[in-house]
């Protein structure tokens, strides 16, 4: 339980501190005074709750010494420090609070309950009134703020694609050199659906410096973006946007873009979010500047690593080994079906480095009869079929198997008859949240650097690109999308010898 402390309501230090309080700065020194006179002063010890989620909204708190947390659902959201006022919602709004507040330290407060302000006998109404108005005003301003910050978007970061390990650490590091060259940088909530809509819900403001975030923290969509050099997942995207591919779209798109003043853009993601950007590119005045970078795990772009193909090939490769182990247990056959719409880079990385029986890629063209002459030889097999096998000719004759069962279909045409049972895997798609690893990181980090660099240096329409541990930078114009994978590599993927 809080004890009351007593204090001296017409100490000068008191009147000072509570002058400081922007609440209370509509109030007149009469007012002021009446204000006073219904303060009382507790003290909490560490750890003591001052009111818990569902109890009514009644008092208004400000902090005289002392720190207090402030959590909804489990988490701790911000703290309050000397001067910080919590509670004053009650003015505005009588249902329950949706919050925890306890102190974390010991913590002396001054409460003034609601009840002594609507009371005419303590407190006039006019004084009430111009504490409520005041409130408004505090909240409205703070939208304003918001307004103003979003009305003039420095650079903005549009994630888009299929998610892959990487989209999140290049953009905290993105964030971070960006931000220390003197930039405010932006985020598209949801890629380029977000550009569509252009409402300020949107953009979110994605911050590197604490003391930066502790300021704005408040605001609507300010990310605190260290924590995302290491997380996994994208956190600026949703579901694909193939309405993009519309002219329409993109000029609603452009439009918007000029609307917000916005100086630069970048995009995160594969081939598709290239060709996005290119559209943009042709929309859109030289002076705003355009860069692109490569996060995907199939490694679809052309003179460069690509963020997430290193991550993406050691879980694939490890997913495999688990599937090696199982079909030796068993005596199985596993067919799994991998990442690789085009090159099959994904698709037959990770069947080397797992050490499996055979790669079958999309341009991958086996004498079948051979093939399954080789697995009746065996006591279990692992085949890994990249997504994009036979993909055009699936999707002409309307057919619903996956990569993996239209192998496994050609098997059984060529007349495979193994004792081992077949079972064909769905598609990885879990490899894309897996967490980036070191590789990845680094190179996440690379080409944030490079392209503060490009941008610092008035480039534009640049991918910063990364080859042989290499710097480079590839013009829009010049990148290619097709990545053919090495006939070598996949000749010992080949251990059925087909
Ligand atoms: N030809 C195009 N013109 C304009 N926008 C496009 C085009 N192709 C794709 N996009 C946009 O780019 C987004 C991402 O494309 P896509 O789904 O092909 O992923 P990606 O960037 O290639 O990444 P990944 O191949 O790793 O999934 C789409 O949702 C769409 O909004
Ligand atoms: O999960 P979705 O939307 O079907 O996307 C599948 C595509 O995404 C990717 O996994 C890339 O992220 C491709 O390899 C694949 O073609």
């Amino acid at each position: 339980m809080p004890i009351e402390a007593n204090f001296n309501p017409n100490d000068p230090a008191l009147l000072d501190f509570l002058k400081q309080i922007p609440l209370l700065q509509c109030l007149d020194e009469t007012e002021l005074n009446s204000f006073t006179s219904l303060l009382q002063l507790f003290s909490y010890n560490s750890g003591e709750p001052v009111y818990k989620v569902g109890s009514m909204r009644d008092t208004i708190y400000f902090v005289h010494e002392g720190r207090l947390s402030f959590e909804k659902s489990g988490y701790i959201i911000r703290f309050f420090d000397q001067q910080d006022v919590f509670g004053d919602y009650s003015l505005i709004n009588n249902s329950p609070h949706s919050s925890t507040i306890h102190a974390t330290e010991p913590t002396e407060l001054l409460e003034v309950r609601l009840a002594d302000l609507q009371d005419e006998s303590k407190f006039t109404s006019g004084a009430y009134g111009k504490l409520c108005k005041q409130f408004a005003y505090l909240l409205t301003t703070r939208r304003r703020h918001e307004e103003e910050m979003y009305s003039e978007i420095d650079v903005l970061v549009v994630q888009d694609g299929g998610c892959a390990p990487g989209y999140n650490s290049v953009t905290a590091f993105l964030t971070e050199f960006l931000e220390k060259s003197g930039r405010r940088v932006f985020a598209a909530s949801e890629g380029f659906r977000s550009l569509v809509s252009g409402d300020l819900r949107d953009f979110r403001r994605v911050v590197y410096s604490g003391s930066l975030y502790r300021l704005i923290e408040d605001f609507h969509g300010v990310v605190f973006t260290p924590p995302l050099r290491e997380a996994r997942g994208a956190d600026f995207r949703s579901e694909r946007y193939p309405d993009f591919k519309e002219l329409e779209n993109q000029k609603r798109a452009a439009e918007n873009i000029k609307k917000r003043k916005v100086k630069a853009i970048i995009g995160i993601g594969g081939d598709g979010t290239l060709a996005g950007m290119q559209s943009l590119g042709e929309l859109l005045p030289d002076e705003i500047q355009m860069f692109f970078v490569p996060v995907t795990i199939d490694s679809d772009i052309y003179g460069t690593d690509c963020i997430g193909q290193y991550t993406g090939v050691e879980v694939g490769a490890e997913k495999i080994r688990c599937y090696m182990a199982d079909a030796r247990t068993h005596g199985r056959c596993y067919i799994i079906e991998m990442m690789g719409r085009e090159g099959g880079y994904h698709a037959l990385h990770s069947c080397l480095g797992a050490g499996a029986h055979l790669a079958v890629l999309p341009d991958s063209r086996y004498n079948m009869k051979r093939v399954a002459k080789a697995i009746e030889n065996r006591h279990a097999t692992v085949i890994v079929v990249a997504e994009g096998y036979r993909a055009k000719e699936r999707k002409s004759n309307n057919l619903k198997e996956s990569a993996a069962e239209y192998f496994y279909k050609e098997l059984l045409d060529a007349g495979l008859n193994t004792a081992q049972r077949v079972v064909c895997e769905a598609f990885s798609r879990d490899i894309r949240g897996a967490l980036p690893n070191n590789t990845d990181i680094t190179l996440a980090q690379r080409m944030a650097k490079k392209l503060t660099f490009l941008m610092q240096t008035g480039q534009t329409k640049m991918m910063p690109a990364v080859l042989s541990g290499q710097e480079y930078a590839i013009p829009f114009d010049d990148i290619r999308t097709h990545n053919t994978v090495s006939s070598d590599l996949a000749v010992l993927a080949n251990r059925l010898g087909v």
